[in-house]
């Protein structure tokens, strides 16, 4: 792996530098964790070097330990421990003095390999942090135990258990780095801070034996406690963190080595839990979402948006203004009179100078956003712009009439895109002949905070939009995900069976208030589906049922909970009074004014009839709630309404506040297993199938297909273009609905590719004794024949 590594130059003044060789970031890779070790014995081993510089190349230190080496080895979370036992020792007690000169960021095992080191100098806009409780694991490279040495204990349980990097100024300030220096000066001036410590004249520090920043005993152990005690109150569903702290309490305890011993039994721990690999495979999944096929891989270079209009003052429309001055976006704000245009203007001064009180940012940065925002009650600037983003009222035909407009009134290269959340963005730009440049920009409320972004586009929508919009989004610092056009797009498609299940549990005669538990405290949604009800609105969610009910009417439950709520006027939060009730400070508790509501809707829906309700434990509400919630994620992957199932996952830890700790919503079913998830909801849509509604429960093909791996087809691509779909079935092959539902998939992604000319299907054991290779080979010929 010639370009993962350590180098080292060894300079006439007797100081080694060690450089870390992994770009992007010098992920610490396990060849570069061998370079590193090997450069380091060296260095040491040789008479002519006094002292040791370790840096990372191209401005950055180093990010920590390479994430995709996770789980590759078995045990200890991929990482070698005799490796990382030995390279941090030998940086910090080694025979010669070490320096780390830090640029860029110094996280995880980055910071903890600088840690090691006897001192640090870093340059200004340097990030640094052990941010490793985000991946589900802990500091692995002795972290727990020097942090605490170096900046106190408090500080750094904190910055350990939010994973939240420090500034370089914050750093100096702690005692995490001896100095801050420019950049062009840092490495000169690491050599010479090295070489004065081998000489002497500067004290070595060996971090691991310092108690000179921690608190005496029985007052460390108070604080590791009582951070203890909050973090199971926060985060009642991770183990990972409370590992942490048990090795930081190790450490306090009985010593700095007796620490790392701890600290290595607790990694291994924690790496072995399924939300280390859940929370690894959002990081990535996260970062993917901005690499669609097709799009991004089609030799396309993405235009910057440097000025957008925004049509609409409303929530929605300031939330976007918002987000897009704070990032640089210059924005005319349109509205249809003069008083919302001030409402409109104002929400967003407010949105910008809460920012301000709450010290996320600086006065001067939240004027010079704001003299970003122009307000207009004209198209006259629009020829200005390089996207609209239309955020008007959910009225087709008002929104036909603006983008005929838009047409009008842009530049022919501008992006044309809406921000509906319910209708068909082919109808939106029906009257235009602009298809191509037509998208949808689908916000969360409120758009100013909410990161995620959904990029809805049509057949027609051309690759160049699609790439600039996710750019736009990028630059605003959403997680941009590109969806396909259809009710509800990715994230209320996939969430309408959430609220309608929790409804059905209610008229089989579960309590709501006990549902809304086991889904928030049992599995740990933000809120349970009643107190989400009240929050968003039961008007809002009678209007959203409606629509879904028009497009996916057979798997749909009629919640006449929400519609007697909505004919008594309890809207929820707003109304003061929904499934729960609320104080004037909006506080929610259950209400005892519910119980004839629930009585009524048990009553018509026939599914109760009285006596003791139906024995559900907490993780039976999960699944009867969530299972076809993934059901609906099946269909939403399988009809190619994502780009992958990752980018599911991702939507609904953003916009929904699924767990990310269990992976978003389909990796969570992996990870529960599709043969659990499709036989229970083959056993529910039994069950109510004499109520007529097995529809709502009925697994997906696809479910079923991954429910029973053995059975499916597969496909090879020969080098002729000739695509070999094999049915997998032994011993005969029958055509079970697993099978066939491959055979449709095979045969869609096959059509789907450039270079696949021909496409044929065998039975496997034929072709098996025939050999696949010499049949595609023949069919290949015989295609260039013909
Ligand atoms: C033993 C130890 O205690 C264990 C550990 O060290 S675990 C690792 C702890 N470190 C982290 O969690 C840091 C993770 N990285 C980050 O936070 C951010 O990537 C960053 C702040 C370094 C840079 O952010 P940004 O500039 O926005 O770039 P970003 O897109 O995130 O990353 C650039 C590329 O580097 C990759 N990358 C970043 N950190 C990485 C890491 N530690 N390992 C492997 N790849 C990494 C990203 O996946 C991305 O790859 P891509 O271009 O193929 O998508």
């Amino acid at each position: 792996m010639p370009g993962r590594t350590a180098t080292v130059e060894y300079g006439s003044d007797g100081v080694a530098v060690i450089s870390l060789q992994n770009p992007p970031v010098n992920a610490l890779h396990p060849a570069v964790l061998s370079g590193l070790f090997d450069r380091l014995r060296e260095a040491h081993s040789r008479s002519d070097v006094k002292a040791i510089v370790v840096t990372g190349a191209k401005g950055k230190f180093s990010a920590g330990f390479d994430i995709n080496e996770f789980g590759k080895q078995a045990g200890g979370g991929g990482i070698d421990s005799t490796i990382n036992d030995n390279f941090c020792e030998l940086l910090e007690s080694g025979p010669k003095p070490t320096v780390a000169a830090i640029e860029g960021v110094a996280l995880g095992g980055g910071l903890e390999t600088a840690l090691a080191c006897n001192a640090r100098l870093c340059s200004p806009g340097t990030k640094l942090g052990l941010p490793e409780l985000q991946l589900g694991i802990l500091p692995g490279f002795g972290g727990t135990q020097r942090l605490p040495r170096l900046v106190g204990l408090q500080t750094a349980c904190q910055m350990m258990l939010t994973s939240a990097p420090v500034s370089d100024a914050k750093a100096l300030k702690l005692g995490l780095v001896d100095g801050v220096v420019p950049r062009e000066r840092l490495l000169a001036e690491a050599r010479q801070l090295a070489a004065e410590i081998a000489a002497g004249t500067k004290p070595r520090q060996f971090t691991l034996y310092r108690t000179d920043k921690l608190e005496a005993l029985g007052e460390a152990l108070a604080v590791v406690d009582f951070a203890r005690a909050e973090t199971q109150k926060r985060a009642p569903h991770l183990m990972h963190p409370l590992l942490c702290l048990d090795a930081i309490r190790a450490g306090i305890e009985h010593g700095g080595r007796a620490g790392l011993r701890a600290e290595a039994e607790a990694f291994a721990k924690a790496a072995s839990l399924d939300a280390h690999k859940a929370l690894v495979h959002i990081f990535f999944a996260q970062r993917a979402t901005k690499k669609v096929r097709g799009v991004t891989d089609a030799g396309l270079k993405p235009r910057r948006i440097k000025r957008i209009a925004v049509l609409g003052g409303g929530l929605m429309g300031s939330g976007i203004a918002t987000a897009s001055v704070l990032a640089g976006v210059d924005v005319l704000l349109k509205e249809i009179n003069d008083k919302f245009l001030q409402a409109g203007m104002k929400r967003v001064e407010a949105n910008i100078m809460s920012r301000v009180k709450k010290g996320k940012m600086k006065e001067a940065a939240a004027k010079a956003a704001l003299g970003r925002l122009i307000g207009t009650l004209t198209y006259d600037d629009f020829g200005s712009v390089d996207m609209v983003i239309e955020a008007a009222l959910e009225d087709v035909g008002l929104k036909q009439k603006i983008f005929a407009d838009l047409e009008a009134a842009c530049r022919p290269d501008a992006i044309l895109s809406t921000n509906t959340s319910t209708i068909d963005i082919s109808l939106v730009g029906a009257k235009t002949k602009a298809a191509e440049r037509i998208v949808g920009a689908h916000f969360f409320s409120p758009a100013h905070i909410m990161p995620l972004l959904e990029i809805v586009r049509t057949p027609q929508t051309s690759k160049q939009v699609i790439l600039n919009t996710l750019e736009y989004g990028s630059a605003i610092k959403k997680t941009p995900v590109v969806v396909g056009n259809c009710t509800g797009f990715a994230v209320n498609r996939v969430f309408f069976p959430y609220t309608q299940a929790a409804c059905m549990l209610v008229d089989l005669g579960l309590d709501p208030y006990t549902v809304d538990k086991a889904i928030q405290f049992g599995f740990g949604m933000p809120m349970g589906p009643f107190r989400l009800s009240d929050l968003v609105g039961a008007d809002i969610g009678l209007h959203v049922g409606h629509n879904v009910a028009g497009s996916y009417g057979e798997r749909t439950y009629p919640s006449r909970i929400i519609q007697a709520l909505v004919d008594a006027k309890r809207l929820g939060e707003k109304t003061g009074a929904g499934f729960y009730k609320f104080d004037a400070r909006r506080k929610a508790s259950p209400d005892p004014e519910l119980a004839p509501f629930v009585e009524r809707s048990r009553k018509e829906a026939g599914l109760f009839r009285g006596g003791k309700p139906p024995a559900f434990s907490p993780q039976d509400i999960v699944e009867f709630i969530f299972f076809p919630v993934v059901n609906e994620g099946c269909r939403v992957v399988a009809e190619g309404i994502v780009d992958k199932p990752a980018d599911l996952d991702v939507a609904t830890v953003l916009a929904m506040g699924f767990p990310p700790y269990r992976g978003g919503l389909i990796k969570w079913a992996d990870l529960v297993g599709a043969k659990h998830v499709a036989t229970r909801l083959a056993g529910w849509a039994e069950q109510f199938k004499s109520a007529g509604l097995d529809g709502f429960f009925r697994p997906t093909r696809g479910l079923l297909r991954d429910s029973m791996p053995g059975l499916t087809a597969t496909v090879d691509y020969g080098s002729e273009g000739m695509a070999l779909i094999s049915l997998q079935n032994p011993p005969v092959n029958a055509l079970h609905p697993a099978v066939l539902s491959g055979l449709f998939d095979r045969l869609r992604e096959a059509h789907s590719c450039s270079d696949v000319k021909a496409i044929m299907g065998c039975l496997i054991k034929w072709a098996d004794l025939v050999g696949a290779k010499h049949v595609a080979a023949r069919l290949a010929g015989r295609a260039k024949q013909l």
